[in-house]
């Protein structure tokens, strides 16, 4: 079976896009995931973004990292999601329902509401979320917010400095995280500029993190560091976020498709 596919970029976080909301695929086995995001001839990525149908919106959207695990939401694939269906859609995740509407600055998505409480991160045990007692070598008491995906947030002088590449699997998979972590470092420029670097769980380091930079604003905000509408800067470019008073956050930037191809299912089953 020939299965088109397309390749979607938000912010140099890429992306391999199978609709399936026509013609129903095969399962998409942890071992298939990894080998279609391997790179290799025109294909691999950050993430697989998987559409469904679905009874309640526009779309249903299923998020694998590049190591074949299946997570609940990624903030670049909505974006890149939304120049897809071009229209303001809402989709339905697995990290909650989040709507999409072009503007002038690419896409605006709109994600639930954030969640503080220790065992919805999930941590392993109780404690004070806004500074876990908790370090790794420099790195010491972060944030930590479930915004759909768990994340932790460093706060640090000068995050171009600190060695993610070594800190960020050690962080990932440690046992006070029962479902990995992403981990964020941050440095807060202003209050309403912050330069972020991201280890993401089950994809390592990447040109930028949406969900990551959502979490970061939270975290800065939630510390007074921050104004309610900040930019965050990655390595890829800037995304704008704002926490509204209705406690969603909107998170603001571009997506582009880079090209379109297809594969034979055989080839990678
Ligand atoms: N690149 C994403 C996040 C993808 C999922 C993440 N690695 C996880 O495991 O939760 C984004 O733009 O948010």
């Amino acid at each position: 079976m020939r299965v088109p596919f397309v390749k979607m970029h938000g912010l140099g976080n890429d992306f391999v896009v199978l609709d399936a909301r026509e013609q129903a695929l095969p399962t998409l086995a942890p071992a298939i995931v990894r080998a279609l995001a391997d790179r290799h001839e025109g294909i691999g990525c950050d993430q697989l973004i998987l559409l469904e149908p679905s009874d309640t919106a526009s779309a249903a959207m299923r998020i694998f990292n590049r190591d074949g695990s299946e997570v609940e939401s990624c903030g670049n694939a909505n974006r890149a999601v939304g120049v897809l269906l071009g229209q303001p859609a809402r989709v339905a995740t697995k990290g909650g329902m989040v709507e999409l509407r072009p503007d002038a600055d690419g896409i605006a998505v709109t994600l639930d509401p954030p969640r503080f409480d220790w065992d919805a991160i999930p941590l392993a045990y109780a404690m004070d979320t806004l500074t876990l007692p908790l370090g790794w070598e420099e790195l010491e008491q972060p944030a930590a917010v479930n915004v759909g995906n768990p994340h932790v947030v460093f706060f640090v002088e000068d995050n171009d400095a600190v060695p993610l590449e070594r800190l960020g699997p050690i962080i990932e998979t440690d046992s006070v995280f029962p479902h990995k972590i992403n981990v964020n470092v941050a440095t807060v420029e202003d209050r309403k500029t912050i330069r972020l670097r991201v280890w993401e769980r089950g994809a390592g380091l990447t040109r930028a993190c949406g969900t990551g930079a959502c979490a970061t604003a939270v975290a800065a905000m939630r510390r007074g560091l921050a104004d309610r509408a900040v930019t965050v800067h990655l390595p890829g470019g800037a995304l704008s976020i704002a926490w509204r008073e209705d406690g969603h956050i909107v998170m603001t930037g571009p997506a582009t498709e880079a090209y379109r191809g297809s594969f034979e299912w055989d080839d990678y089953a």
